[in-house]
C-alpha cells in the first residue's frame, strides 16, 4: 500500500472530526472521498498532507510513518482550494513552483514546464499571466503545477469546484484519462457525487469523521451500505421494512424483493426506475405531486393516500401530469434490501 491511514483521529474542542479513520490506497489507485460538507474530508485530506497533526492513530506512506515529517518532505502533490496560483508569476513560474523548491536546474525546470503544459492542454502557455486565464484553464495549472514534481501521491481537494457544470464534466473524463495514462496515484475529495463516481476506482463514503461506506463507483452505486449512504446518493424511496421470503411490508403496502434478499426488520431501496406505473385500480393509488425534467427521463414524485412520497423515472413521453391519479406496482429487480 502506498498510503495507509491507521485509526486516524483529529478532534476539535472534544469533537472528533475523524473518528478512528482506517483507509489503504493502493499504488496507482484513484481514490475519491465523498460526503456532506462538514463529515471530514477535508481534515482527512489535510492530515494525510500533514497539514493537520492527529490526536491519535497513524499516517503511513511507503511504509513509513509520517508522524514529524513536515509537509514539504512527503513528496505529495496537493490541489487544494486554498493554495490558489501565485498571480504575480505566470504560468510557466507557477507551474515550476516545486521545481524551484527542488532545486531542479533551470533548463529541466523548463523542460518540466513544457511537457505539462502539453499534457494538461495548454501548450505554449508558460508566458502567459495567470490572471488572464479561465477558471478551467487556471485549474489546469494547478494540476500541472500539483504534477511536477512527480510526486507519489497526488492529492485533490474539490479540485473542479468552482467551475461550470459542462466544464467540470469535460475535465474530469480528461483527468481519468491523463491519470490512468501517468499511472497517477491519487487521493481526492468532494461533495459531487458524479464527479467522484466518473474520476474513482474507489469512492470513499463519509459521514460525521467516519466510513460509512468504500468500494468501486458500481459496488457503491448498486448496493448502498445503509439509509444514509442511499439518501446521500440521491436515492428518496428509503424506508424501514419488514421482510419475509420474497415480500417486504412497507408504507406502500405489500412490495415484492428479490430472492435471497436480508429477512426481518430492514431498511428498503426502490430506485425510482423500479417505481412502474399502472392502471389506477391496478396499483397503489397516487396523485402525480411534481414532475422534474431529467434528460434521459423524467421524475415523477408521486404521493399515496397515506404512505411517504415515492419518486419514479417515466420515459420523457409517458409521464403523467401534474394532479393526475396513477396506479403504481414495483418491480423486484430495482428494490433492495439494505443490510
Ligand atoms: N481548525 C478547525 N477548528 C475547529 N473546527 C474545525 C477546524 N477545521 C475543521 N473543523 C470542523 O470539522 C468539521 C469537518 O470539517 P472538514 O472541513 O473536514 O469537513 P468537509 O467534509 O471537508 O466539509 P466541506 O465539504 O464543507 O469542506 C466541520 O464541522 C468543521 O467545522
Amino acid at each position: 500500500m502506498l498510503l495507509e491511514l491507521e485509526r486516524a483521529t483529529v478532534r476539535f474542542g472534544g469533537r472528533a472530526v475523524l473518528d478512528g479513520v482506517d483507509l489503504a490506497v493502493a499504488e496507482h489507485e484513484v481514490v475519491c472521498v465523498l460526503g456532506p460538507s462538514g463529515s471530514g474530508k477535508s481534515t482527512l485530506l489535510r492530515a494525510v498532507a500533514g497539514l493537520q497533526p492527529l490526536d491519535a492513530g497513524r499516517v503511513v506512506l511507503d511504509g513509513r510513518d509520517q508522524a514529524g515529517v513536515p509537509a514539504h518532505r512527503r513528496e505529495l502533490g496537493l490541489m487544494f482550494q486554498d493554495h490558489q496560483l501565485f498571480p504575480q508569476r505566470d504560468v510557466g513560474g507557477n507551474v515550476a513552483f516545486g521545481l524551484r523548491m527542488h532545486g531542479t536546474p533551470k533548463r529541466q525546470q523548463e523542460e518540466r514546464v513544457r511537457e505539462l503544459l502539453d499534457l494538461v492542454g495548454l501548450p505554449g502557455a508558460a508566458r502567459r499571466a495567470v490572471a488572464a486565464l479561465s477558471g478551467g484553464e487556471q485549474q489546469r495549472v494547478a494540476l500541472a503545477r500539483a504534477l511536477a514534481p512527480r510526486p507519489r501521491l497526488l492529492m485533490l481537494d474539490e479540485p473542479l469546484g468552482q467551475l461550470d457544470r459542462s466544464l467540470r464534466e469535460r475535465l474530469v473524463v480528461e483527468l481519468r484519462e491523463l491519470f490512468g495514462r501517468l499511472g497517477t496515484t491519487v487521493l481526492a475529495v468532494t461533495h459531487d457525487q458524479g464527479e467522484a463516481f466518473a474520476l474513482a476506482d474507489r469512492v470513499v463514503v463519509m459521514r460525521d469523521g467516519r466510513i460509512a461506506q468504500s468500494g468501486s463507483p458500481l459496488e457503491v452505486w448498486q448496493r448502498p451500505a445503509d439509509a444514509f449512504v442511499a439518501r446521500f446518493l440521491g436515492f428518496d424511496n428509503v424506508v424501514e421494512a419488514s421482510v419475509v421470503e420474497e415480500a417486504a411490508d412497507t408504507p406502500w403496502g405489500k412490495v415484492p424483493v428479490p430472492a435471497g434478499s436480508p429477512q426481518g426488520t430492514r431498511t428498503l431501496l426502490v430506485r425510482p426506475a423500479g417505481v412502474r406505473l399502472v392502471g389506477v385500480d391496478e396499483g397503489l393509488r397516487c396523485t402525480v405531486a411534481a414532475r422534474t425534467f431529467k434528460g434521459t427521463h423524467v421524475a415523477v414524485h408521486l404521493q399515496p393516500e397515506d404512505a411517504p412520497r415515492l419518486e419514479a423515472a417515466c420515459a420523457l413521453r409517458r409521464a403523467p401530469e401534474v394532479g393526475e391519479t396513477v396506479g403504481v406496482a414495483f418491480d423486484p429487480s430495482e428494490i433492495i434490501v439494505l443490510h
